[in-house]
């Protein structure tokens, strides 16, 4: 198996690396957004900042959508996940979130969006991504992987030269 941490230091949790382009993301998000045109009609988005902006701006193009609302959540310092901090709260009057999206990059622990669907019980929430501990609480999801990969974001990543995997494979750790 693969291991990544790419941004070194400290004790690196082993994943499976799932790198993803922006072409594969605009096309699972716009998967999502077929899958939830058939579930509207829709309110309005509630974008989970920050991944959750890039899947939202997609899917409110795709399903014809103009009210667009921010839950500013940070939870993770890089690879590693600390305590939730709810940032900012959504500014419209959405109630108990009834008929609203809520969208978010992916579901991994759950955690993100348990504390979100707290605060908005009745909202319907999507991602693209979904890993086994997180599933149960995403309403629509496009792809599952599994709980010890690590998926790169294009905005997280850049191209650089990698060595042949015989080579990598053989090299010391
Ligand atoms: O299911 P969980 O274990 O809670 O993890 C999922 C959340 O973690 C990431 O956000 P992060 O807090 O890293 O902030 P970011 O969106 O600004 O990158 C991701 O965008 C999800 O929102
Ligand atoms: O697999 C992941 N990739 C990127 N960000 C994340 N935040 C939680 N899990 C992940
Ligand atoms: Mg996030």
């Amino acid at each position: 198996m693969n291991d990544i941490n790419p941004y070194g230091g400290g004790e690196p949790p082993v994943y499976k690396p799932f790198p993803v382009s922006w072409e594969e993301l605009h096309r699972y998000s716009k998967a999502l957004a077929w899958r939830l045109i058939e579930r509207g009609p829709w309110s309005g988005l509630i974008a989970i900042t920050r991944g959750g902006m890039v899947p939202a701006a997609i899917i409110a193009r795709e399903l014809d959508l103009r009210v667009i609302d921010t839950l500013c959540v940070a939870s993770y310092e890089e690879m590693a996940q600390g305590e939730l901090q709810i940032l900012k709260d959504v500014k419209q009057d959405v109630g108990d979130g009834e008929r609203w999206l809520i969208v978010d990059d992916l579901v991994d622990t759950g955690k993100t969006a348990r504390a979100v669907r707290d605060r908005l019980p009745k909202a319907h929430f999507a991602t693209v991504y979904a890993k086994p501990a997180g599933r149960p609480l995403v309403d629509t999801f496009v792809t599952e992987v599994s709980q010890d990969t690590w998926i790169l974001f294009p905005w997280d990543t850049e191209p650089q030269a990698v060595a042949p995997i015989a080579k990598a494979a053989t090299r010391p750790r």
